[in-house]
């Protein structure tokens, strides 16, 4: 039985779920996919670090049955009230490094480090993170192949939801000429609940509750989080290079309830929409902004945390890829997705990790 060895590098929502479906699911998942998992470290700013890589590794049943905000791992036996990452990350023996830190749009950080020197130390990533793989996306595959590890990173857009690998290896033979989408849980569902007639500060209260919501959930409601997916999205589906600054950004704070009630009389349902379009000189162009949408539209249906992504393709016109956008399980499960890749490679011999094709020639937008 093949195993991997894994560190998890923040310990909040994503990582604790994915202990969860390792601590719950782990014998099934060895049975079913051929491999087992081991935790060996885990990193977090409030518990500290944690590491054991004899026996059976972390123990993660007490782990778990601890409240969230009383983890303190520097009592335990390997463990620290610091988070150690750079040493955690580089120099405890993994195969696999989980990066499930909070999202920085302004410059990645320091997630990027996390992804770069686990990399560099030739060991693979899956990440929820948008922030390294909007940001630096490109030179961190290069650096991956060049290590001979992975990078994978379903989750920085549509949590659970497999919208990257389904354009990545559904859609052989196609053109896509753009993409649009609501990719903000938060955001959509924070919407629904003004359209119920919920204020804007307890509908983000919820939102936190429910795990849906960024560790500052202002890039939820301005529209920050959607520019990193579109950004990701571009990038990977459009083969385009695109930066913060070629992205406008608009968020939903300046919908009121008038607006919510008008739009609504008028059969209109108010969504947050990024898009990415190819220009016909081959160039992209990308933008956030809320739209009032027709009953008719692909996306006015799309209700709660669920999001959606519509590929327009030249062969079979728009194809829609829709499920969760958010949550704890959900995003967890996209690491285990992320880990189920890497095995597959594994067993492939892959030596160098996957780099997307793009559909066409890559021109900045
Ligand atoms: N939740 C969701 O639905 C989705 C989340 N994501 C992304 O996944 C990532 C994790 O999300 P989630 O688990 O919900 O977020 P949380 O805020 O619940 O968890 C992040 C954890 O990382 C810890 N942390 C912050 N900085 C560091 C650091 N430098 N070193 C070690 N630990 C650190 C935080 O500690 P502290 O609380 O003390 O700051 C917290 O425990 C984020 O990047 C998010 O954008 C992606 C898709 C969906
Ligand atoms: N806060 C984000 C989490 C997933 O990326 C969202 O609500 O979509």
């Amino acid at each position: 039985m093949i195993r991997y060895d894994l560190a998890l590098i923040g310990f909040g929502g994503v990582n604790r779920a994915l202990a969860e479906l390792i601590a719950e699911r782990g014998d099934g998942l060895a049975a079913e996919l051929g491999f087992a998992l081991r935790v060996v470290a885990i990193t977090d700013l409030r518990a500290g670090s944690l590491v054991r890589t004899e026996g059976a590794g972390i123990d993660l049943a007490p782990l778990l049955a601890t409240a969230p905000g009383e983890l303190d791992f520097s009592g335990l036996d390997g463990g620290s009230p610091e988070p150690r990452n750079e040493w955690v990350i580089r120099d405890v023996p993994a195969d696999i490094v989980a990066e499930a830190t909070f999202t920085n749009p302004v410059d990645g950080e320091p997630a990027l480090s996390h992804v770069r020197w686990a990399l560099e130390a030739g060991k693979s990533v899956c990440t929820t993170n948008k922030g390294p793989v909007a940001l630096a996306g490109r030179a961190l595959k290069r650096l991956a192949a060049e290590r001979g590890a992975a990078f994978e990173f379903e989750g920085a857009v549509l949590s659970g939801t497999p919208v990257l690998r389904t354009a990545e290896r559904m859609f052989d033979g196609l053109r896509i000429s753009g993409v649009e989408g609501i990719m903000n849980g938060t955001s959509n569902y924070i919407l629904g609940r003004l359209e119920a007639g919920l204020g804007l500060a307890d509908a983000v209260r919820e939102a936190q509750l429910l795990g849906y919501a960024e560790a500052d959930p202002t890039a939820d409601i301005e529209g920050h989080d959607v520019r990193l997916k579109v950004m990701i999205m571009a990038n990977e589906v459009l083969g385009a290079d695109l930066r913060q600054e070629d992205v406008s950004c608009e968020g939903i704070t300046a919908i009121g309830a008038r607006d919510i009630e008008e739009a609504a009389a008028a059969g209109l349902r108010w969504k947050l929409v990024g898009s990415a379009v190819r220009r016909p000189d081959g160039t992209v162009a990308a933008r956030v902004a809320p739209a009032a949408l027709p009953a008719d539209h692909p996306l006015a249906g799309i209700s709660g945390a669920t999001n959606a992504v519509a590929f327009h393709t030249d062969l079979l016109g728009t194809v829609t890829v829709s499920g969760p956008g958010a949550g704890r399980t959900e995003t967890a499960y996209a690491l285990l997705s992320d880990i189920i890749a890497i095995h597959r490679r594994h067993l492939t011999g892959a030596e160098t990790a996957p780099v997307r094709r793009t559909r066409e020639e890559t021109v900045r937008g």
